[in-house]
């Protein structure tokens, strides 16, 4: 036997020491291979709106209902099942609640630990036993699982069962009981959570998103466009920062900055209300200020033109450093006849909406005024030295990346580039050529070279290229020709603000293109998807997320407020069970407070995808084929062990 070969014998031999625990091994293994595959949920364009995802976890997005239904059917009417999902998600809070209504607390705890343990039986029954144990609390571990495990030995089990929950009951424990179990159905209703991108932007709580993903047990995340801004921002590159801090200003969320991640943004505001003191900054105003008082709308308006003047201007500066983005068309404060308040874009000279540009000096539009530059300093600085957005940061690039096969689907965010006939669109970076996927590995390459290069100017390439990732039509993120911020802050002419999609957007339906896309990263053959988020989809006009009778899944439903007026719901979620694929379309969620105190839910209205024939096992998933490469391994050494080429080690 070759040397190489015999040596990997010998250390599997010392983790199965004897033909028993091989043997035992193979059929632990075999086991798992048949147990119903795991749920994965699936999120997309999340935009900082973290109630309604907090709340999406929370109901497994009315996976939790659903099983409460198959418990307890006819048994329990709608509104008691109600109460229970809403214990569930908000045990806690809940609980305080009924405290101050129910007369008789003791019943209600023997009641509900009933009914938990009911529901919990049921989310674990399609678990191993070791992930159930990983998956419960330390302090209840042993009683959940003798609760929830059926006593063949014991004679009277209704007793035992009683005598253990009067114990918890009698020993003042039953609320922290009650909040475990809860917590329990909830993290194994989810078993891996997939999150297609956009987490940051537009809404008031990327930063808590993050921690909870933080803390979240199997999680991936594959980076949206406004993900790699901030990602582009931690690492220093100043058209990143500048945007960054634009949208914040927009949307009447600084405090992400200030308050979330400690970023000083002080030395911004002095100088914005200095600069444009009789400014009323109308272009600027802000899209979501609620609970703001006049001054601090005035001061973050100002904010909001200062930075938006800074972004031109450095963009410019990185268009410059990089011919090879060709963006020069993208310069357009050179275009600006100040003194008319005009500017000619494309031969046409359009009237400029705001006219007051205190800062440019137009013989060189794009140089930063002393202070400016001093802000940036200061900036760039703040953001490198912020250790919870670095935390944050670490995070995506560990979990994440631009794109992830898993179980037989593809998953990204934007687009694949496409030509308008459909083929692969190659695209130059830094001066080489690719397309398809090789496009989105060295673009991802790039992204971690500008945090971890030692080489200073590929570090800064990977820098730029975050930038480029974040607004480039030939970007897989972006995917439209071209972003029209400039025009959509000072032109009045809608049509100046259109941004064209790429052709790939239009090819959804095209069952031959869609299949070259599902090939060019490995997935031939039937039984794929490709899971895609960024362009809301227009439910309310009638749009369905299912294109390409069902190989496409496009799940961006506007988790995003700003963007409900457009989609008629509050966001997808693709849920992927053992059944099949099932889509939840999430109506608006109106708050934390009002789903314990109304108990109304995300309603999750859901259509099935797909509809499996058998039902998917373990052996079905990516973690199966690794299960049975273990298996035929382990195989092998019993054989060696029985053909006498290794003997056990006792
Ligand atoms: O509506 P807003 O916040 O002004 O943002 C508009 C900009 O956001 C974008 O839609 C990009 O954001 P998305 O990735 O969420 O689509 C740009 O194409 C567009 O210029
Ligand atoms: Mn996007």
């Amino acid at each position: 036997m070759e040397e190489l070969k015999m040596k990997y014998l010998e250390r599997l031999s010392e983790l199965y020491p004897t033909i028993a625990s091989a043997s035992t091994e193979i059929i632990n293994l075999q086991a798992i291979l048949h147990l119903p595959k795991a749920t994965e949920h699936f999120l997309t364009d999340i935009h900082g709106e973290y109630e309604a995802f907090s709340h999406v976890l929370k109901n497994g997005s009315g996976s939790i209902r659903r099983k409460i239904d198959d418990v307890f059917g006819n048994t329990m009417s709608s509104r008691d099942k109600q109460s229970l999902a809403t214990l569930i998600y908000y045990p806690t809070e809940k609980m305080d609640r009924i405290r101050r209504e129910e007369p008789n607390m003791e019943d209600w705890y023997k009641i509900t630990l009933y009914r938990l343990i009911e529901v919990c039986k049921r989310t674990m029954s399609k678990y191993t036993r070791s992930k159930v144990r990983k998956a419960l609390p330390k302090d209840f571990a042993y009683v959940i699982e003798e609760l929830i495990t059926e006593k063949a030995d014991v004679l009277d089990k209704e007793y035992y069962y009683n005598s253990i929950i009067s114990t918890i009951i009698e020993t003042s424990r039953a609320e922290e009981f009650i909040v475990a179990l809860s917590e329990v159905i909830q993290r194994l209703t989810v078993d891996h959570l997939h999150i297609v991108g956009d987490i940051y932007d537009r809404g008031p709580g990327p930063h808590i998103i993050m921690d909870k993903l933080i803390r979240h047990h199997s999680v991936d995340i594959q980076w949206g466009n406004h993900d790699v801004l901030w990602m582009g921002a931690a690492a220093g590159q100043r058209g990143c920062i500048a945007n960054v801090i634009r949208i914040c200003a927009r949307y009447g969320n600084l405090d992400i900055l200030e308050d979330g991640y400690g970023i000083n943004l002080l030395p911004l505001a002095t100088y914005a209300l200095e600069t444009y003191a009789d400014d009323p900054c109308t272009c600027f105003a802000l899209k979501g200020s609620t609970g703001y008082t006049a001054r601090e709308k005035e001061m973050e308006v100002k904010m909001h033109k200062a930075i938006s003047i800074i972004q031109f201007k450095v963009e410019g500066q990185i268009i410059k450093k990089n011919p090879g983005f060709k963006l020069e068309k993208r310069n357009l404060l050179h275009h600006i006849d100040f003194e008319n308040g005009t500017i000619e874009l494309d031969g046409k000279v359009y009237e400029l909406l705001d006219k007051n540009f205190p800062t440019i000096d137009p013989r060189r539009p794009y140089a930063l005024t002393e202070e400016e530059e001093d802000i940036m300093d200061r900036l760039e600085r703040a953001f490198l030295g912020c250790q919870k957005l670095q935390e944050h940061m670490r995070f995506l690039l560990n979990k994440g990346g631009l794109y992830k096969v898993y179980n037989q689907n593809l998953l990204y965010h934007g687009c694949v580039p496409l030509n308008p006939d459909g083929s692969l669109k190659s695209v130059r970076i830094y001066g080489k050529v690719y397309k398809g996927k090789a496009l989105y590995e060295v673009l991802e390459s790039y992204v971690r070279k500008g945090f971890f290069a030692l080489d200073k100017k590929e570090k800064e390439r990977g820098k730029d290229m975050m930038w480029y990732i974040w607004l480039h039509e030939n970007s897989p993120l972006f995917g439209k020709d071209k972003m029209a911020t400039f025009e959509r802050y000072f032109l009045a002419e809608k049509e100046t603000h259109k941004e064209k999609k790429n052709p790939y957007y239009e090819f959804l339906e095209n069952e031959e293109v869609v299949d070259r896309i599902l090939a060019e990263f490995g997935l031939p053959g039937e039984g794929t998807h490709i899971v895609n988020g960024h362009v809301p989809v227009k439910s309310k006009a009638g749009e369905s997320p299912i294109k390409c009778q069902g190989k496409v899944l496009v799940i961006d439903g506007g988790f995003s407020k700003a963007y409900q007026k457009e989609t008629g719901i509050a966001g997808y979620t693709l849920i992927y069970n053992s059944y099949g694929l099932i889509l939840a379309a999430h109506e608006p969620f109106e708050s934390t407070e009002a789903a314990i105190e109304k108990e109304s839910d995300i309603h999750s209205d859901s259509t099935i995808v797909k509809r499996v024939i058998a039902r998917k096992t373990v052996g079905d998933t990516d973690i199966g084929r690794e299960l049975k490469k273990r298996i035929e391994d382990l195989a092998w050494l019993l054989e060696s062990y029985r053909e006498g080429i290794i003997a056990e080690k006792i």
